[in-house]
């Protein structure tokens, strides 16, 4: 087995979730397809209720932002008159969720949204979430070693702590010292882990970030953190050059601390 040793000045890792915790494909066919097939329907259920006008408005604003875009799908500032406007309007949000979710964006609206919808998928126990067999153990075994564990994803902290309350492990969330999403700052820019760092009240070098993406890696080699990237099934393949110059695991239980016996 290959091992990975953590450098001694790592205090705290920094986990990924989509291709790192939790394979690609249960976020595609589970948390993706959900939000695909009731869009439409949460919309015209919750279009009057304050927390779905606050996602609709966030939405509006990244449309306006995305504007230049190709294919982007506006949203219109207010609805015609009647039902028959309301409908149009459902549809041109439903159409950008749609947009966004094609190109898989990672904008904190489309997040935000999502995370509200996937609250009575989790709650009422339709949906479960899948972690690498390696994940819970690795975690349990480093806090136990004194580290703290914390993630950053791009979903919403609300989606994240949804995901880690209703798994297939049951409730975990208190294995985690705190989450962050892209409210801090996008994962492929250096200065969301400067930020992270600053939260969390430890220097950038004493970050571990475990990461499938290479430029979120990059990113945050940039500011100082050490990452290894993770490789598994499902994930995208990685250039030769990537292969190279990062360090891959493709386990949590191949990353040794200095304190392991
Ligand atoms: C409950 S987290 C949902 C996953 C998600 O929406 C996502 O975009 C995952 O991105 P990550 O940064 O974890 O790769
Ligand atoms: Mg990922």
């Amino acid at each position: 087995m290959v091992v990975l040793s953590v450098p001694a000045e790592v205090t705290v890792i920094l986990l990924d979730i989509e291709g790192t915790t939790t394979p690609i494909a249960f976020v595609k066919d589970n948390l993706f397809s959900y939000i695909k097939e009731n869009v439409k329907e949460y919309l015209q259920t919750h279009w009057e209720e304050e927390e779905c006008q606050q996602d609709v408005n966030l939405l509006r604003k990244q449309a306006e932002e995305d504007s230049h875009l190709d294919g982007a799908v506006p949203i219109p500032a207010a609805s015609g008159n009647g039902s028959d406007g309301l409908q149009q309007m459902i549809q041109a949000v439903v159409d950008n969720v749609f947009w966004q979710m094609s190109l898989d964006r990672k904008t904190t609206a489309l997040k935000q949204l999502q995370g509200h919808m996937w609250r009575v998928a989790f709650t009422a126990g339709h949906i479960k979430a899948e972690f690498f067999e390696d994940v819970v153990p690795a975690v349990r075994k480093w806090r136990e070693a004194g580290l703290k564990v914390y993630i950053y994803s791009s979903g919403s902290v609300e989606a994240q702590k949804l995901l880690f309350g209703h798994s297939t492990e049951g409730n975990i969330l208190e294995l985690f010292d705190g989450h962050f999403d892209t409210k801090i700052g996008h994962k492929v820019e250096s200065e969301s882990y400067r930020k992270i760092a600053n939260s969390i009240g430890c220097s950038t070098n004493n970050i571990l970030f475990l990461t499938d993406v290479t430029v979120e890696a990059s990113a945050a080699e940039e500011a100082g953190v050490h990452v290894a990237v993770v490789v598994r099934p499902g994930n995208a393949g990685l250039t030769d050059d990537e292969k190279t110059y990062y360090n891959l695991i493709t386990s949590f239980s191949e990353l040794y601390l200095p304190t392991s016996t």
